[in-house]
């Protein structure tokens, strides 16, 4: 299952001042948008309002017509799940209990977990090559273990919207791709959060460029990634060319501040 995520004019207040101004897309389904921008341009404070847990000043979100913002925190769940970034790791837990966190919208309070909701978890961790882990007290998990659970938790929850801000965050190189393969492989629509322009440029549909809390740049990677936009939004001199292997836009930073030609 899959679902349409429209994002209409959406503006967000934080300590009484507007973070987030009138931001507008759409995600079809099963689609794969990233979120990008430097430090501080909003990307999470739009993010938590996609996901409901910030009531947007202006606009709205709507999950297949639905709007987030006044639908109730558990139905919201077994719609949108998320992976945010400052989730805290001292879960005194197994790594099979927080990911079974994760059915709790499925369930009464106190209800026992059943068939579907163990095989929703193992299915979950192998999706995040962390079967492994099963066992292993949360707390003591790696900072890359930690977060490939934390993602397991959200699959777990089998939404039709993943919400992910810096998945990659900790993560070694081979499960950068393979986290950012996941939500196309299980037809899940996805809103990420990316630093990496690389990653975003290879794994997304259409890429949206905050810059001070508003939307700068829209659209497929290869209009979005320009080195006027780069230059623009992030200070830095660019050059994008297509990658050999893939032909997706590649991007290459001069450190020294070179700009680049061709
Ligand atoms: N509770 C708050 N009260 C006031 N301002 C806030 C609050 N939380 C965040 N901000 C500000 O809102 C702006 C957007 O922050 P946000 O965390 O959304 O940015 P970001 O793009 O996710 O940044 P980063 O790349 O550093 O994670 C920043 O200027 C931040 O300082």
């Amino acid at each position: 299952m899959t679902a349409r995520v429209e994002v209409e004019h959406v503006g967000v207040d934080l300590g009484g001042k507007r973070v987030v101004h009138d931001v507008s897309f759409t995600v079809e389904p099963g689609a794969v948008v990233g979120v990008v921008g430097p430090n501080g341009s909003g990307k999470s404070t739009l993010l938590r309002a996609v996901i409901g847990i910030l009531t947007p000043a202006t606009g709205s979100v709507r999950v297949d017509g639905r709007d987030v913002a006044k639908t109730k925190p558990r139905d919201r769940a077994s719609v949108l799940a998320a992976v945010l970034q400052d989730t805290t790791g001292d879960f005194d837990l197994t790594v099979d209990d927080v990911v079974m966190m994760g059915r709790a919208c499925y369930k009464k309070p106190f209800e026992a977990d059943d068939a579907r909701d163990r095989t929703a978890v193992a299915d979950a961790l192998a999706a995040v090559g962390a079967a492994d882990l099963a066992a292993r007290r949360f707390a003591f998990l790696s900072g890359g273990e930690r977060q490939r659970v934390l993602i397991a938790r959200a699959i777990a929850q089998q939404p039709r919207v993943l919400v992910m801000d810096e998945p990659t965050n900790h993560l070694d190189l081979r499960h950068q791709f393979d986290v950012l393969a996941l939500p196309r492989a299980l037809g899940i629509t996805a809103v990420i959060a990316l630093h990496d322009l690389n990653l975003a440029a290879h794994y997304c549909d259409e890429i949206h460029v905050l810059h001070h809390g508003r939307q700068s740049r829209s659209g497929p990677p290869g209009y979005v990634l320009d080195p006027a936009v780069l230059a623009d939004v992030y200070g830095v001199a660019a050059a994008v060319a297509p990658h050999p292997v893939t032909g997706r836009p590649h991007i290459t930073i001069d450190p020294g501040g070179r700009v680049y030609e061709g």
